[in-house]
């Protein structure tokens, strides 16, 4: 994306960024109200920019008809995940498969899969009403991986999981990104430690830090003696980050250079 701007009536939730995202787990972090959910909207394509480009696997999807294309190849969970409550896990899931204008042939075996990788696979037939938050949560993160999606975007999707869930999730997503582009907004460090190959780091509409989880670790490790807040090294590197970034005024990274 370049001069990507998001504006919701007189806030500017996302100022000029320029962005680019290749395969892997990328982790965005920051604090609340920083801008993640409305870059992840937009890269769903359920939100419209109010000034920049962006460029979804080589189309513009300023472009209604380009929409359509990257919306085939896209998976989403947004932060609230809406469903229909009388459908079970196995209709809900294929409804979405339908959505994706999948292959009717291909669609039943896709489904059993997605809902098999989510660890549902005995409540594949049970209502979506009956389960419990964090198994919703989970038909949540099914039904966006049920296209095999090129591009994935997670909004919070460790919000809810029970500890086990969140170590088999994060080892999902680690599956995912060996292959597909994927983004994870997160205020969980762990996930991030665990799960992400990148963290590009937003504060107030703007990428404040990127780079590697080990390098976020590094600077928390210098930034330690400096006194910087956080029960561990990526913690305080986060915090080393975003403070440096408000004191400048501009991108930082452990090298120096914003990319
Ligand atoms: N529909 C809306 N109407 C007005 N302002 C909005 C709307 N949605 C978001 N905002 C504002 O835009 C800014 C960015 O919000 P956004 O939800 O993208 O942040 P976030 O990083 O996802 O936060 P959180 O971590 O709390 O989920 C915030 O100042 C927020 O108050």
């Amino acid at each position: 994306m370049t001069g990507l701007h998001v504006r919701h009536r007189k806030t500017v939730a996302l100022d000029a960024l320029d962005l680019d995202f290749g395969p892997g787990v990328h982790g965005l972090l920051g604090p609340n109200g920083a801008g993640k959910t409305s870059l992840i909207r937009v890269l769903a394509t359920v939100a419209e920019p109010s000034g920049g480009r962006v460029e979804i696997l080589g189309e513009n999807t300023g472009e209604q008809r380009r929409r359509g294309t990257v919306r085939r190849q896209l998976g989403y969970l947004p932060q609230e995940f809406g469903y229909y409550p009388g459908f079970t896990v196995r209709e809900f899931v294929a409804y979405v498969a339908w959505l994706k204008e999948m292959r009717t042939a291909d669609a039943p075996a896709a489904v059993e899969r997605a809902v098999g990788r989510v660890g549902l696979a005995d409540r594949i037939d049970t209502k979506v009403r009956t389960l419990s938050g964090g198994m919703v949560r989970r038909v949540g993160i099914a039904q966006a991986i049920v296209n095999d999606p090129r591009v994935l975007l997670f909004d919070e999707p460790t919000a809810g999981l029970d500890p086990e869930q969140r170590v088999e999730f994060r080892e999902l997503l680690r599956e995912l990104g060996a292959s597909a582009t994927v983004i994870v907004s997160t205020h969980l460090v762990e996930d991030v430690a665990a799960a992400c190959t990148e963290v590009t780091l937003v504060d107030a509409g703007r990428v404040a830090w990127r780079g590697t989880p080990g390098s976020l670790a590094a600077l928390g490790e210098s930034a330690g003696a400096a006194g910087s807040a956080g029960d561990n090294a990526i913690e305080r590197g986060y915090t080393a980050a975003l403070r440096a970034h408000r004191d400048s005024g501009r991108p930082q990274t452990l090298e120096g250079t914003a990319r």
